[in-house]
C-alpha cells in the first residue's frame, strides 16, 4: 500500500488540549483517515512566527503523523484571512457581494503555496500519493510539479465549485484552474460541483471532456470525479452511546422541561443561513400560538475566522437577531432561541442532537455539511428525530429523505418545522432507517477509499460509480 501524504491547510494533532472542541468536518474527516494508513499530514500548524524559517514541527500522536510549518502575520493575513476566506471562500459560495479582489491577498497566496511545496517537498518519497484538500491549497500541485514532483497527486475539494459566470469574476481565474489540472484527480463533494467545474473547463478553457469525465491536458489526463465525504460512523457511534453523551442529553433534556428541542450546529459562518434560520423559527412561533412556550431553539455556533469583517458582521446581526426574537417571544420562565457562541466535543454533541426532535441544517450554500450526517447518525431509532435539510448543502443529493428546503423561504421552512414535529413516529421511522443506511454506506472510510484508490490509478473501470450514487 503506497504511503499518503495528506496536505491541507490547517493540521489539526489528534486528541491535543481543546482540539475536539471546534474541529471543522475536514479535521475530523482527516484524522480518522490518517490513522488508517502510514503516512504524514502536513499543514500550518495555526501558530505565528516573526519570520519564516521553514521549519517543521514533526509529531506522532494518537497513530497520525503530522509535519507543520508556522506562517508569518503577513502571510496569515494575505492568504488565510485575505484569499482564502475574503476572495475564494464568499465567490465559492455564491457571495459575490462579500468577495474581496485585492492584488496582495493574490500575492500572499501565491507566496505561502510556494512556502507549502518548498516545506513539504523533502517530505515526499517517489512512490507517495499525495492528496491535497481545499481552496487554500488549489495551485500547490502545479507548484510541486514545476519542483520536479511525478507522484501521483490529486486535489479535494471540500467547497461547492461556483457557476462558470461567478468564477469568471475572479482576477486570472484561467491561470487558477489550469494549475488545478497539473493534479491526476480532481475530487468535488457532489455531481453539481463537479459538473460546474466540467461546464468550465469546457466554455472558458475550450477543452474536451470524455465520456468517463476525464480531461486530458498537456499530454496528461486528469479524472474528475464525486466523492461525497461522510462521517465515521462507527466512531460516531462509539461516542454517541458514551456516558459523555449520555449526560449531555439528559442535562439538555431535563432543561427544557417536555418542550420539543430544534438544534442547529454551525460554525458561526454567513454560508451557514442562521439568520434565515431564526427568522423561521419566529415565524413558526408566530404561525403557531398553540406552540407558544412550547419549542426550543438551541443553536451551537462556535466562532470562525473572526479576524475577516464579514464574520465580524454576522456575529454582530445574530446577535441582533437573536435578542430581537427572544424579546418578542420569551416569557419570564423561557427563552425560545439558546444561543450558544462555543464549541462541544463531538461526544457531547451525540448527547445534544439525540435530544433534539428536530435537526434544522439549513445552509445557503455547504459543500457537503457533516452536521446533517452526525443529527440522523446519533438519533434513537425507535424514536428518531426529524431532519430538515437545506437543499442547498452538498449532503441534499445524498440525503434524500430528511425533509428538503429552500432555506431562502422563511414560509417554507416554519410550515417545515411544524411538519417535522407532528410526524407520526412511523413516518419519523421509514426515513430515519433509509437516511442512516445511506449514511452508514456512504461513510468516511469509504470517500478515502474511493479517492485514494482514483489516486493510485487502480479504479479506471469505476471512473463514474460515486458520481451515479449522488446523481
Ligand atoms: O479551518 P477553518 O477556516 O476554521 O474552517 C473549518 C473547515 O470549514 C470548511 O469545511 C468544509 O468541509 C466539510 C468536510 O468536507 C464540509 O462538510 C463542509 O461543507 C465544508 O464547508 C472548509 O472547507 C475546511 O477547509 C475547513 O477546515
Ligand atoms: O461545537 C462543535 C461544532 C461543530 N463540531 C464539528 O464540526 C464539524 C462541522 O462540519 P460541517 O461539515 O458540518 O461544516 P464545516 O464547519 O466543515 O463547514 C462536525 O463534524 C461537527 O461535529 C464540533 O465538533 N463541535
Amino acid at each position: 500500500m503506497s504511503r499518503l501524504i495528506v496536505i491541507s491547510n490547517r493540521v489539526s494533532v489528534p486528541n491535543a488540549a481543546g482540539a475536539a472542541g471546534a474541529q471543522g468536518g475536514l479535521a475530523v474527516a482527516l484524522n480518522s483517515a490518517l490513522r488508517e494508513h502510514r503516512g504524514i499530514w502536513f499543514g500550518w500548524s495555526g501558530q505565528e512566527t516573526a519570520e519564516f524559517t521553514g521549519h517543521l514541527d514533526m509529531q506522532r500522536n494518537d497513530g497520525v503523523t503530522t509535519a507543520t510549518i508556522d506562517l508569518e502575520p503577513q502571510d496569515i493575513e494575505e492568504y488565510y484571512n485575505g484569499y482564502a476566506n475574503r476572495t475564494l471562500w464568499p465567490l465559492f459560495h455564491y457571495r459575490i457581494d462579500l468577495t474581496e479582489y485585492d492584488r496582495n491577498f493574490g500575492e500572499g497566496y501565491e507566496r505561502v503555496n510556494e512556502r507549502f511545496a518548498d516545506s513539504v517537498l523533502p517530505l515526499i518519497e517517489p512512490e507517495d500519493l499525495v492528496w491535497v484538500h481545499d481552496y487554500h491549497l488549489l495551485p500547490l500541485g502545479s507548484i510541486l510539479r514545476g519542483k520536479g514532483v511525478k507522484n501521483r497527486m490529486g486535489l479535494f475539494l471540500h467547497t461547492p465549485w461556483p457557476p462558470t459566470r461567478l468564477l469568471a469574476s475572479l482576477p486570472f481565474h484561467e491561470r487558477l484552474v489550469a494549475s488545478m489540472l497539473e493534479y491526476d484527480v480532481l475530487g468535488f463533494q457532489t455531481t453539481e460541483w463537479l459538473e460546474s467545474f466540467l461546464h468550465y473547463v469546457q466554455k472558458e478553457m475550450g477543452l474536451k471532456v470524455n465520456l468517463d469525465n476525464s480531461i486530458d491536458y498537456k499530454g496528461r489526463r486528469v479524472i474528475a470525479r464525486a466523492f461525497p465525504i461522510g462521517i465515521d460512523y462507527a466512531e460516531f457511534s462509539e461516542a454517541a452511546a458514551s456516558s459523555e453523551a449520555s449526560e449531555a442529553h439528559h442535562r439538555l433534556k431535563s432543561s427544557v422541561r417536555g418542550r420539543k428541542i430544534l438544534i442547529g450546529v454551525d460554525r458561526l459562518d454567513y454560508s451557514k443561513g442562521l439568520g434565515e434560520r431564526f427568522e423561521s423559527f419566529s415565524r413558526f412561533l408566530a404561525d403557531h400560538p398553540d406552540m407558544a412556550g412550547k419549542a426550543v431553539l438551541l443553536q451551537i455556533a462556535p466562532p470562525s475566522r473572526g479576524d475577516v469583517a464579514s464574520y465580524q458582521q454576522i456575529r454582530e446581526d445574530l446577535e441582533r437577531k437573536t435578542g430581537h426574537i427572544n424579546g418578542a417571544h420569551a416569557e419570564v420562565d423561557f427563552v425560545p432561541i439558546r444561543y450558544v457562541n462555543r464549541g462541544y466535543p463531538r461526544a457531547q454533541l451525540a448527547g445534544f442532537y439525540r435530544a433534539a426532535e428536530v435537526g434544522l441544517v439549513t445552509p445557503l450554500r455547504d459543500g457537503m455539511n457533516l452536521v446533517a450526517k452526525e443529527y440522523v447518525a446519533a438519533q434513537d431509532p425507535e424514536d428518531p428525530g426529524v431532519l430538515i435539510l437545506s437543499q442547498f448543502a452538498g449532503a441534499a443529493l445524498q440525503l434524500k429523505d430528511a425533509l428538503l428546503v429552500n432555506p431562502h423561504s422563511i414560509e417554507h421552512v416554519a410550515e417545515t418545522i411544524k411538519r417535522a414535529i407532528d410526524m407520526p413516529l412511523a413516518e419519523r421511522k421509514r426515513r430515519h432507517a433509509r437516511l442512516l443506511a445511506s449514511i452508514r454506506d456512504e461513510d468516511v472510510i469509504h470517500w478515502r477509499e474511493q479517492f485514494v484508490k482514483a489516486l493510485a490509478g487502480k479504479d479506471r473501470e469505476g471512473a463514474n460509480a460515486s458520481h451515479e450514487a449522488t446523481a
